[in-house]
């Protein structure tokens, strides 16, 4: 897609034009799923699972042979009010570690044969504090959006989309608020390990973003209060929409990349599966929110792809029973 100027309004209208998923390969797997050499039903959600991803993929006996794992990594001016447990400068070391292969998401990635990607996002030139003004102009938005856009791989057959960004739980959890409406104290959490007193001062933080702001509209709020990570992550999701490959969502970040583009467009978030629900306190209500119900509940609050990532293998065991399995004609097993 074309001018990067232009790019959220691009993006949006891709969005509308997208096409569903097939009724035929959804038809033809649900007639498969019948058949199957076990008791109707006794696969539980994998059997949903695995239908749903064949509708997506055009295909009633799928495999998934080329996942991808993008990590996308921001910083955040909002960290000067004093909202993560950890200082900033751990984002870039972080992006060190997992381009050396030694962070949670790189083992996960890899124990599901996944191709992971990282994308450092002007990392020496953090969004400016969202409780002084908008956390980024439009120029900034729109060049977020595209290099998520970009970075998927279109022959890819599934996607996880994490990041890395100190302060990035206070970004999500002010997208929430002015997404969903509530109180600022129903959308935050500890998140790296904040005490009680910094969870209060997160609510006032995110309370504050939102009166200075005011921002109308899903595009204006990620443009206000998200970050460039965070608006990366939905221009991924949004491109994957589009080809029609299936997304596993991560924890609460992932989640408020995802809402915004919930909110944007009607059935945007169709392909998309919520892999784990997170510690954070206020992912559980997110979920909701998307109509999601997660695969796992682990008590992860770490983030980078790596409940998503997990999940992976839950989707994969959906998809080898279901191309995998004997029918009761082929196994000349009764069928009741
Ligand atoms: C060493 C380390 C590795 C991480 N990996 C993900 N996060 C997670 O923590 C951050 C969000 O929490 P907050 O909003 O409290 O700063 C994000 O970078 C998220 O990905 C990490 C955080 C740390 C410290
Ligand atoms: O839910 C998450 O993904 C999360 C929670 C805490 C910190 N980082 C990420």
């Amino acid at each position: 897609m074309g001018q990067t100027e232009t790019f959220a309004a691009e993006m949006t209208a891709a969005l509308q034009a997208a096409q569903g998923p097939s009724a035929a390969a959804q038809a033809e797997a649900s007639a498969r799923n019948d058949v199957l050499t076990k008791p109707p039903g006794a696969l539980g959600r994998l059997e949903e699972l695995a239908i749903w991803y064949a509708s997506w993929r055009g295909n009633a006996c799928p495999e998934i042979k080329a996942p991808q794992v993008i990590i996308f990594a921001g910083n955040h001016g909002v960290v000067a009010q004093g909202i993560s447990a950890f200082p900033p400068e751990v984002t870039v070391q972080m992006v060190a570690n997992f381009e050396g292969e030694g962070a949670a998401i790189n083992q996960l990635a890899k124990l599901h044969g996944a191709e992971m990607a990282v994308v450092s996002l002007e990392l020496d030139r953090p969004t400016a504090d969202f409780t002084q003004g908008p956390a980024m102009d439009a120029a900034d938005l729109n060049a977020a959006l595209k290099a998520g856009w970009e970075a998927v791989n279109p022959e890819s057959d599934l996607l996880v989309v994490g990041e890395m960004g100190i302060g990035n739980t206070t970004a999500a959890a002010a997208i929430a608020l002015a997404l969903f409406g509530g109180e600022a104290v129903d959308w935050v959490g500890r998140g790296t390990g904040l005490d009680d007193a910094g969870v209060a001062r997160k609510a006032e933080v995110i309370a504050k973003a939102l009166q200075v702001n005011a921002p109308q509209g899903p595009m204006e709020v990620l443009r206000c209060v998200g970050g460039r990570e965070i608006a990366a992550m939905a221009g991924a999701m949004a491109r994957a929409r589009v080809k029609g490959i299936p997304v596993i969502l991560d924890g609460f970040i992932c989640c408020s990349a995802a809402a915004v583009l919930d909110r944007l467009v009607e059935g945007a978030l169709d392909h998309c599966v919520a892999g784990h629900q997170s510690a954070e306190a206020a992912h559980g209500r997110v979920l909701t929110a998307l109509g999601k119900e997660p695969l796992l509940s682990l008590g992860l609050r770490l983030g980078e792809g790596s409940g998503a990532a997990l999940a992976i293998g839950v989707l994969k065991g959906a998809i080898a029973c279901h191309s995998g399995m004997a029918s009761f004609a082929e196994a000349g097993v009764s069928d009741g």
